[in-house]
């Protein structure tokens, strides 16, 4: 169990739908998903200090997107919440936000947030990471909150939070862009055309990937047109092996041959206004 009176530091990468199949709603209104999901180096993070009860402090870049709604409404306040409802601890915690990732932008952002608290919060009080009680938690908090938990590349099905682990990536050199645009993961299911495409393939991650695609670009690209100036972007990039929109958009990725290739892209983007992170894939 960690020591109460050092804060905990907690990595809450950014998540990325290599592909993204949606194959049928359901009469709950969520939907079956066939899924790969990879994680980024980089993210938001979360650090826990011993308080007597739990507050929320938010900094970062992205702090001001999350200041004007009300704390019970963040993700980390919510996780921070049911895991003490779950595992019976008492006392709070000083629990303080880093946001680094723009806010309903599909790449988990308060998904792996919450997924941080739970970690952190599960260090501090000595329960193992794996512990199912903490996965079905994670489920109830959100449908990406598991894969988050887990942290690594993953086939998701189900809501997206049946989970089979998959090989580590290998830090791909990987470009994150968003145009500025928030949209509702809700309102972009909600415009999908019903049509199942298919299935996955099979073999090994990436070619999975590359064969795959995502079911809500079209929905998504109807409700956030400054999706497709960015995708044209990066499919022309130089060195680019993949471009594609991840989750519910808006952000899109592209995936690099090198570094090099990546922060050149990451440069005209930037020069267009957009929201850019050159990381890897891990
Ligand atoms: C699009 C993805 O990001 C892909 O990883 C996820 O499926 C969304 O995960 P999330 O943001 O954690 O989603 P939740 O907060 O659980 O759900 C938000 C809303 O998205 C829709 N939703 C979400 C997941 C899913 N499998 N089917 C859905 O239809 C539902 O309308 C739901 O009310
Ligand atoms: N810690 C948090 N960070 C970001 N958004 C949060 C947080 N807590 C609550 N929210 C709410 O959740 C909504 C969705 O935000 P989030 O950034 O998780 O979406 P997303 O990037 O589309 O995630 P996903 O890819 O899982 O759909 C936001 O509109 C915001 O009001």
């Amino acid at each position: 169990m960690a020591s109460p009176m050092i804060p905990i530091v907690e990595p809450a990468p950014a998540k990325v739908n290599l592909a993204l199949h949606v194959r049928r709603r359901r009469s709950d209104g969520y939907h079956e998903l066939e899924t790969l999901f990879a994680f980024c180096r980089d993210g938001d993070r979360i650090t826990l200090a011993p308080a007597e009860t739990t507050t929320l402090t938010l900094a970062g870049p992205f702090a001001g997107a999350l200041a004007g709604e009300a704390e019970d409404g963040n993700l980390v306040i919510r996780a921070a919440r049911g895991f003490a409802e779950t595992f019976g601890v008492t006392g709070g915690h000083a629990i303080t936000l880093d946001k680094h990732l723009p806010v309903a932008s599909g790449i988990g952002g308060g998904s792996a947030d919450a997924a941080a608290t739970l970690r952190a919060l599960a260090r501090r009080h000595g329960i193992a990471q794996d512990h199912p009680d903490l996965f079905a938690l994670a489920a109830r908090l959100g449908a990406d909150v598991p894969a988050c938990l887990l942290g690594r590349t993953a086939l998701g099905q189900g809501k997206g939070d049946t989970l089979r682990p998959l090989p580590p990536l290998g830090d791909v050199p990987a470009l994150l862009v968003n145009p500025g645009v928030g949209v509702s993961t809700a309102a972009v299911f909600a415009r999908w055309d019903g049509v199942d495409r298919g299935p996955l393939g099979e073999g090994a991650v990436m070619a999975i990937a590359a064969a795959g695609r995502n079911d809500l670009e079209p929905p998504a690209r109807a409700l956030a047109p400054a999706i497709d100036a960015v995708l044209a972007m990066l499919a022309a990039a130089q060195g680019v092996t993949m471009a594609r929109m991840s989750g519910s958009g808006a952000t899109c990725f592209a995936l690099f041959r090198d570094a090099g290739a990546r922060d050149a892209a990451a440069r005209t983007a930037a020069a267009r206004g957009w929201w850019t992170l050159a990381t890897f894939l891990t």
